[in-house]
């Protein structure tokens, strides 16, 4: 690939010819970074920034964005970083649909990044900057520091320790984000807004119980006022957020090099689809981001449960399922016989029934619309990247709707295979799939987890210790005896050659 620096083709010369750049202007002319993003992973270049350019379009204002790279240990240059600084803090969208051809476009609201590990000091000033009116986060399940029990602060966490204790510069989001809140209140003590676009239930009230836990911990002298001022002038609307964006491989940049003459080193793939819904309680002013076709809404709840439930459960039993069927794609697995038949049948019998639509949304129709979604060949969409981070994500995804399966007198063997297949995927690592075709599957539980199926004399009891004590549901799911024992008998099939096959029509045959 060439290098953008000497290549000809580079993506700040071309972008400006070839590709549809927002009339923004960019450094040194660029609008204030009025947003300071933490996370700056593919999501947040695929969904946030498109909308905020777009909403540049119509109406003009201080909101350009300042991206944080963002996560533990990362003191090193970062390639994100370090590649948009290379292009003028440009990247291309590369928006690959299923019916027609590859397109691109370049959001160009950037300012230059900053990597919180290595400067700490500049992220804590960025948010307390008079200019800054939002400090929105994509940090992942993993980024908001959560205890064992999936919603308080992890006041165990060393790094969380440290940060409250406050003699070093911060490490975690949370920890960022209050020494910044510390920062205006010494200096200004403007209104902020904290927007969460996270893929986490009630994002928003979560975190605004996190940033208001970590300052209840804090000694006195420092919490009070701080208490007072995020009380009154920091609000956290929640949000649900919706495009799928997978990890950016070299077939992307050979796409946006082939189809647009662009050498871009840091593009993000993404689908044609998008959808923000978001409480409208913004303190500090806001992008005119509903001109892009966001959503604001009175609440939010409805429009993230059915998407996090729906979406997101589905996406996770497919990359389960997927991944013990040697499939290494999102696309490969929705398509597969066995499995699209069992996640279809989740989808409409066993997690549709739990929720409440909004008005606006038919939910067949909906399941139809993910399903023909995760169908798309072009995004070359990981099941090891849905995969990872599982003990995180299932308490989100699948727990809720397992719980009011059982709460109507029902197991959902779907679900239920689903946390079998989980199971067998984080503590089978290499002997449940074929880790070098496929990729590995990380989750900060992993290893905890394989010690306690250690104990067990087999997969059942395996199984059994870890719906009990893995952490990942809720008490009163794992004290079900029928539901624990339909995982343990799964457990037992997919511990066999090909027993993800037998298990697939067994739960097909048990529930629908
Ligand atoms: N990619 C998608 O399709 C998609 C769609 C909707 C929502 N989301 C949400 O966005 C999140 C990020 O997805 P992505 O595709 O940008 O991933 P990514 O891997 O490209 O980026 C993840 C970002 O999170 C940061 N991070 C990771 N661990 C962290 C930690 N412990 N503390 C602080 N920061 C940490 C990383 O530095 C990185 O900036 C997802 O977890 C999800 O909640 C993603
Ligand atoms: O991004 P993650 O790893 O939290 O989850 C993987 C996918 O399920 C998720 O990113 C979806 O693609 C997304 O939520 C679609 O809007």
């Amino acid at each position: 690939m060439a290098d953008p620096r000497t290549s000809g083709s580079a993506l700040p010369r071309l972008a400006r010819s070839r590709l549809p750049v927002p009339g923004v202007k960019r450094p040194p002319h660029a609008p204030d970074a009025g947003i300071v993003h933490l996370g700056l992973g593919n999501f947040h270049r695929a969904h946030q920034a498109v909308y905020t350019a777009d909403a540049l379009r119509h109406t003009e204002g201080p909101w350009g964005i300042r991206g944080v790279a963002t996560g533990r240990g990362r003191r090193g240059a970062h390639p994100v970083i370090e590649g948009m600084s290379q292009q003028d803090e440009l990247y291309t969208v590369l928006t690959l649909g299923q019916d027609s051809g590859p397109a691109a476009q370049v959001p160009g609201v950037h300012h230059r990044g900053l990597v919180a590990a290595r400067q700490a000091p500049d992220v804590v000033a960025a948010i307390g900057s008079d200019t800054t009116r939002i400090v929105s986060l994509t940090v992942t399940e993993k980024g908001y520091s959560l205890a064992g029990d999936g919603s308080s602060l992890d006041l165990d966490d060393p790094a969380v320790r440290a940060d409250l204790d406050g003699r070093g510069d911060p490490v975690t989001a949370i920890g960022f984000l209050v020494r910044g809140l510390q920062r205006r209140l010494r200096g200004h003590a403007s209104p902020l807004t904290l927007l969460s676009c996270d893929n986490l239930l009630g994002n928003g009230e979560r975190l605004r119980a996190l940033v208001g836990e970590f300052i209840g911990a804090l000694p006195a002298p420092e919490r009070d006022d701080l208490q007072a001022y995020f009380t009154t002038s920091v609000s956290t609307p929640s949000t649900m957020v919706d495009r799928i964006a997978p990890a950016t491989t070299d077939e992307h940049r050979a796409l946006v090099a082939r189809c647009f003459g662009v050498h871009d080193t840091v593009p993000v793939a993404a689908e044609p689809y998008r959808l923000w819904v978001l409480e409208d309680d913004f303190r500090a002013s806001r992008p005119a981001w509903e001109q892009a076709g966001a959503v604001f809404t009175a609440d939010v709840a409805p429009y993230e449960l059915m998407k996090l439930r729906l979406l997101n459960g589905a996406h996770s039993l497919l990359a389960y399922f997927g991944l013990l069927r040697g499939l290494p794609r999102m696309d490969q697995a929705v398509a597969d016989g066995p499995v699209g038949a069992a996640v279809r049948a989740a989808m409409t019998e066993e997690i549709l029934p739990t929720l409440t639509v909004p008005d606006d949304v038919e939910g067949p129709a909906y399941v139809e619309e993910l399903l023909r979604r995760f169908a798309n060949p072009a995004l070359g969409h990981r099941t090891a990247q849905v995969g990872s981070d599982g003990s995180l994500k299932i308490p989100v995804r699948w727990a809720g709707a397992i719980e009011e399966n059982l709460r109507a007198g029902r197991v959902p063997p779907v679900l239920a295979l689903g946390v079998a297949a989980y199971i067998r995927v984080v503590t089978g690592g290499p002997d449940a799939f074929d880790e070098a075709a496929l990729g590995v599957v990380t989750d900060p539980a992993t290893a905890r987890l394989r010690k306690l199926a250690a104990r067990a004399g087999g997969p059942a009891q395996a199984a059994r210790i870890l719906v009990d004590a893995g952490g990942f549901l809720p008490e009163h799911v794992a004290a079900h005896g029928e539901f624990t024992s339909l995982v343990a008998e799964y457990a037992t099939a997919l511990g066999t050659p090909r027993g993800i096959d037998a298990a697939l029509s067994g739960a097909l045959r048990t529930g629908h």
